[in-house]
């Protein structure tokens, strides 16, 4: 359990949007082909991807190869087999029946109407044929008629049937409360052993619930007789409660309210957890199947410094981590992902060690950590100190032979200097940047404007003592100190 819930918690929440998406998208699939012939091909296609798995897990180059080449070709043959198929799904009249819902048949077959004009048109010795069809579909089967979509009832049935309309010879398809066909040509049956009573319409009877789970009743215009054809072969009906019933079993008007409801609740439910199970291993698979490892450097940071406290001196700026997760996890991972954060709340002024622990680097979940180099960090901590520290000027190349600087002040004289104890005491002064003589050519008391050397780096000056200026005084030599000088 608490190994589950750790897997769980390094899990990050676009992974359970991943595998939700995922599964949705393959469940909804298995309900829009379910009782369509594509979702026959599935476990051929589950077996192509498990055998091209392996090839490759086993390093099988031409197979794999090969595997994907089938599985490429296969593809372009499926789209253009079952291109019927594929475009029922999409031209629902609604495209978000796609996204939402289950296929159910929306209109009740009129049982009773039908059963009553079958045997009106058997009493009146008028031939008829007509399919229902089942769960599978029959349109590859069929030779297609004239389109009908008239509503049933009893005299729109005798009247397609009456041997005068043109359209009477051939079957009519009903689906729902609907002739959706008529003039429809079914396959003949292949069989040999047909009780030579029955001719061609009875036999196209039979031949299409060879192919599909369709019912079909043929009224024989010879005998007058009532035949349902199904899966279970040939059946004379002879009463109307009877042909009611067998249409009822068949349209399944019962069912969904019964135990068959349930049933196929059932049958979507464990479809669903398949799907969740399936997407789940696959995405386990992926994601973290192919450990792998990473080294990455990351600066260390430092938190809870207390007030009045300063870092003088770190052993390192930099922590190299060894990591270790998925392969996409790792590709995609930056270095401002990660932290290493260092507490310094309880660091004493002096040498202190912090080790590097789980505890002070934030990974991404999934991500591990193997290793941190170096294991510990090494920091001299000091308290915040100020001192007045005065100026000097740094002088610097030659001055013209007749000029000599009588005096030179530096404005501030005196910087406040923020450092750390210990260290600054030994910080006697701060020197400005070089002050080149050359810029002094002539006698004069002027103004120079210069900057300030902060050294050690780790001192801070305010910023408006970071320029200064020096005043000085340049006089003429006298013929005698020139002389000297020489
Ligand atoms: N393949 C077929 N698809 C659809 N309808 C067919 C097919 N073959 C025959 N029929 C229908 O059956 C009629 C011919 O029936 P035929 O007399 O050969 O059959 P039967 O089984 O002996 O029936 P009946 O007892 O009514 O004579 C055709 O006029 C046509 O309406």
């Amino acid at each position: 359990m608490d190994n589950i819930l750790n897997f769980l918690s390094t899990m990050r929440w676009q992974d359970f949007i991943d595998i939700f998406l995922n599964t949705y998208i393959i469940f909804r699939l298995y309900v829009l082909l379910k009782g369509s012939r594509l979702i026959r091909i599935v476990p051929a296609a589950a077996l192509l991807w498990i055998m091209r798995t392996m090839a490759l897990y086993m390093g099988l180059v031409v197979t794999t190869w090969a595997i994907q080449g089938i599985i490429a070709a296969a593809a372009i043959i499926l789209i253009i087999v079952f291109r019927d198929d594929i475009a029922s799904i999409f031209q629902s009249k609604n495209p978000l029946s796609f996204f939402w819902g289950f296929p159910s048949r929306k209109t009740s077959t009129p049982i009773e109407i039908i059963a009553r004009s079958t045997f009106e048109l058997a009493a009146k010795r008028i031939g008829a044929l007509m399919v229902f069809p089942g769960k599978q579909h029959i349109d590859e089967y069929i030779q297609k008629g004239i389109e009908w979509g008239g509503k049933i009832t009893e005299q729109m049935l005798m009247t397609i049937f009456w041997d005068k309309n043109p359209v009477h010879d051939g079957a009519i398809i009903i689906k729902g409360n609907k002739v959706t066909e008529v003039s429809v040509i079914l396959p003949l049956s292949k069989k040999e052993d047909m009780p030579s009573k029955y001719g061609t319409r009875h036999r196209a009877a039979a031949g299409m619930c060879e192919v599909s789970d369709a019912l079909v009743i043929a009224v024989s215009e010879e005998r007058g007789h009532v035949t349902v054809a199904s899966k279970s072969g040939l059946e004379d009906v002879k009463s109307i409660e009877a042909l009611q019933e067998i249409l009822t079993n068949h349209t399944g008007e019962i069912k969904k309210r019964g135990i068959e409801y349930w049933k196929e609740i059932i049958e979507f439910g464990i479809a669903g957890i398949v799907c969740l199970s399936m997407i789940t291993g696959l995405w386990f698979g992926l994601s973290r199947g192919k450990e792998t490892l990473k080294t990455i450097n990351v600066p260390v940071e430092y938190t809870d410094i207390k007030q009045g406290f300063d870092i003088i001196k770190a052993s390192t700026s930099t922590v190299e981590l060894h990591l270790s997760g998925s392969m996409p996890l790792l590709k995609s991972l930056k270095p401002e992902n990660i932290k290493v954060l260092l507490k310094l709340g309880g660091a004493t002024v002096g040498s202190n060690t912090f080790k590097i622990s789980n505890d002070s680097i934030v990974l991404p979940p999934g991500v591990n950590l193997k290793k941190a180099e170096p294991g510990e960090v090494e920091l001299v901590m000091g308290g915040v100190a100020y001192r007045k520290v005065p100026v000097q000027i740094d002088w610097s190349g030659k001055l013209a032979e007749n000029i000599i600087i009588e005096s030179a002040v530096p404005d501030p004289a005196f910087i406040d200097v923020t450092g750390v104890s210990p260290g600054i005491e030994n910080l006697t002064t701060l020197y400005t940047e070089k002050v080149p003589l050359e810029s002094i050519t002539e006698p004069a008391s002027s103004t120079l404007q210069t900057g300030i050397v902060v050294f050690p780096s780790s001192i801070k000056i305010p910023e408006k003592a970071k320029t200064l200026t020096i005043k000085y005084t340049a006089v003429q030599r006298t013929e005698g100190e020139m002389d000297a000088s020489r």
